[in-house]
């Protein structure tokens, strides 16, 4: 229902009373509709307010009365009468107006908002759409694209952004009803004619078609990458192990091996799964950080997701001889081989017979590892991301002797930990940082080509990811890829002249060490690509330091800076990662492209909008891929990861197949080999 008062001498209040949120049940509507022309009668009311009690507005129309016969009065002609009303009607605007809440609102002359209240349009998240006017008062007020946002998304706007946006007329940190009350005396009388949303036109905009095509194609993307996120769970390999033939074993109790940053996490993953957890630190000042900082993440977890643990599910151990009796374990010690291979000598010999062996690993070789076991076909990779208990991606690796069961059991497990896992195979990088290591030299080639790491941050961020390729580099540390590449022999700054840029007969870019070389880690050490105000800090901010060792570093190496555009940027680094997907699907190291996709949104950050890199290249139009990287090829012809590959290239020959039918070329491929 709702009240109805007149204050302040000449307005009418009109007040929503469905309480929890006042949503716009049939009594609601009927008590607006009889409060409305109350008002509109009355000589001595001069002007109305529409609040909701409790310090919500509106909830929008009550879903308890959804696949109900409809009775009481319909909403949309209730707002269109408010509209049409000859007294100046404000909505005061508190907790929340969504849908139907916010309808209303539109359909008021005057919209004032508490600084704390959320607007939205969220009918789109009930598979619905806003029936009662948003479709077409919203678009008129702020704008087409602004409205295809909110309505495709169904996204809470804060007030300030509802203000920004032109929702609102005003935005106030009092009492909104008082403050609503005295604005609606201030415009009693005056003209309502440029006040109904209605009757504005919208917004002429050249570009209306690229903007549906584009609201459609992100729609495409989410509805390919809906079934994409399914179609992972149905792995193969090469060998011809598949998901629906191979049994996976139970796993009841598991042990984490080593309890830095990622078996931490693994630990609690595990346990917020429901397994007995036996946790191994050879380290004993390490084992005691772990012992308390396990029991915390685990207790945060469980305040998120309304959850209890059994605080007894993890035992910790200062020795490996405690895995005896585990089903699986999971080894997550320095990436560093011959530490690992100890390790799994180890356990090849503590272990049962039948334990599975897994190792965190995020390059290493799986099929290395595995022979260092009794049992190499019980040994699988699990690559998991940082923080291991929140990012939804695991890679499991499959090694060359890996069985069909233990790939099923290292999958299975990881759907129980709720990761999206993806069946990979054994390779350098595996598939994801494999495909990264190609976008990451292109973004220090573009450095010293002449671009700057905000203008490639940009670029791609615009594009969607939620960090630039270098702020994410100085959140995970530049050490990392250092350690790495010195291990590899590459990480070599004593080289002048060209062959300072030169490895193995291609380009190189020593830009990365030379920052480490400096002691730029990164957000950890307070700079990096961009400088923080204290180590750990996380607000970046652009570095003059930098710029000017850009300069210099140019300058010494004879390369002539040059104007880079954001289109430029994105192609660069995304078509060569592109290629690098469909060098990995040709090799057969992911079996399509839906498991390259969902690695890149799950694990990556690659917008989910656009589907994923492979989606992406079929938007594109995989001639156009292909044209593109053969002119950056051109004009680099030392960069051989340019060139389009062999895949790639059949399927445009193929006339360039649409992204469900590439399996059948990859197939058909496989069956000439
Ligand atoms: C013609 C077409 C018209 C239009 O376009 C269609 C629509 O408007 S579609 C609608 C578009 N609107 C939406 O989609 C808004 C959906 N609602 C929300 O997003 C949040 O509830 C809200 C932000 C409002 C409050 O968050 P919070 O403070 O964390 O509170 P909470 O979430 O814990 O809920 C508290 C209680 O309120 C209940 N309830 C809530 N809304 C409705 C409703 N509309 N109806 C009925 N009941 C509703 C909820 O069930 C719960 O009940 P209980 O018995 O206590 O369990």
């Amino acid at each position: 229902m709702a009240q109805y008062r007149r204050v302040s001498g000449s307005v009418g209040l009109i007040t929503l009373q469905n309480p929890p949120v006042n949503a716009l049940s049939a009594s609601v509507r009927q008590g607006i509709v009889d409060s409305v022309k109350r008002a509109l009668g009355d000589q001595k009311v001069k002007s109305v307010v529409i609040c909701g009690q409790n310090g919500v507005f509106c909830g929008g129309a009550d879903i308890r009365e959804f696949g109900r016969q409809m009775s009481g009065p319909p909403l949309v002609p209730m707002i269109h009468d408010i509209e049409a009303a000859n007294k100046p009607v404000v909505a005061a605007i508190e907790g929340s107006a969504l849908g139907g809440g916010l309808e209303l609102a539109l359909g008021c002359h005057y919209r004032i908002s508490h600084s704390k209240a959320k607007l939205g349009l969220p009918e789109v998240t009930l598979g619905l759409l806003p029936a009662a006017g948003g479709t077409q008062r919203l678009p008129r007020l702020i704008g087409v694209p602004a409205a295809l946002n909110l309505i495709t998304t169904g996204r809470h706007v804060t007030a300030a952004e509802a203000l920004q946006l032109g929702i609102l007329d005003h935005v106030t940190e009092h009492n909104t009803v008082d403050v609503a009350v005295k604005f609606a005396l201030s415009v009693t009388g005056e003209s309502l004619d440029g006040r109904r949303i209605s009757s504005f036109s919208c917004a002429p905009l050249s570009d209306l078609d690229s903007l549906f095509e584009e609201a459609m194609l992100k729609a495409r993307a989410l509805q390919y990458f809906f079934f994409a996120q399914r179609a992972v769970g149905r792995w193969s390999t090469p060998s011809g192990a598949r998901w629906d033939t191979s049994q996976p074993r139970p796993v009841r109790k598991a042990a984490v091996i080593g309890l830095g940053t990622m078996g931490r996490g693994i630990t609690v993953a595990l346990a917020q799964a429901g397994l007995s957890v036996v946790a191994v630190e050879t380290h004993a000042k390490q084992l005691m950080e772990a012992k308390k900082a396990v029991p915390s993440m685990l207790k945060r977890g469980a305040v998120r997701g309304g959850t209890t643990i059994e605080p007894d599910s993890i035992t910790y151990s200062e020795t490996v001889q405690a895995v005896a009796d585990v089903d699986l374990v999971i080894e997550a010690v320095f990436e560093d081989m011959a530490l690992k291979e100890k390790v799994f000598q180890q356990l090849s010999i503590v272990c049962k017979p039948d334990t599975l062996l897994c190792t965190n690993t995020s390059s290493l070789d799986v099929d290395h590892l595995a022979s260092q076991t009794r049992h190499p076909e019980l040994v699988v990779g699990m690559h998991f991301f940082a923080p291991a208990h929140v990012m939804k991606l695991l890679e499991v690796v499959y090694g060359r002797r890996s069985s069909p069961a233990a790939v099923a059991t290292a999958m299975q497990l990881g759907k129980k930990m709720g990761k999206v896992s993806v069946a990979v195979g054994n390779c350098r990088g595996f598939a994801g940082n494999r495909m990264l290591k190609r976008y990451l030299e292109q973004a220090f080639f573009l450095l010293e080509e002449g671009a700057t790491p905000e203008l490639v941050d940009r670029a791609l961020e615009e594009f969607g990811f939620p960090m630039g390729v270098f702020r994410m580099s100085d959140l995970s540390g530049l050490d990392v890829g250092w350690r790495v590449r010195k291990a590899d022999g590459l990480a070599d700054t004593s080289l002048t002249g060209t062959s300072a840029r030169v490895r193995q007969g291609c380009r190189y870019s020593p830009l990365g060490d030379l920052l480490c070389e400096h002691g730029r880690f990164g957000q950890k050490t307070g700079r990096g690509w961009y400088q923080y105000d204290k180590p750990g800090g996380r607000v970046a901010k652009s570095d003059p330091w930098l710029h000017n060792f850009l300069d210099e570093y140019r300058a010494r190496h004879g390369l002539v800076p040059r104007c880079i555009d954001q289109q430029e940027v994105l192609e660069r680094c995304l078509f060569v990662l592109i290629n690098e997907g469909f060098q990995i699907l040709e090799e057969g190291i992911a079996a399509g492209p839906e498991d390259i996709d969902a690695i890149y949104v799950f694990g990556y950050g690659w917008p989910r909008h656009r589907g994923g890199p492979m989606f992406y290249a079929d938007m594109v139009g995989l001639e156009r891929v292909v044209e593109r990287l053969e002119r950056y090829h051109q004009a680099h012809p030392n960069v051989p990861y340019l060139q389009p590959s062999g895949l790639l290239r059949r399927l445009v020959a193929n006339g360039s197949p649409p992204i469900h039918k590439w399996r059948n070329v990859i197939k058909n491929r496989n069956s000439q080999l």
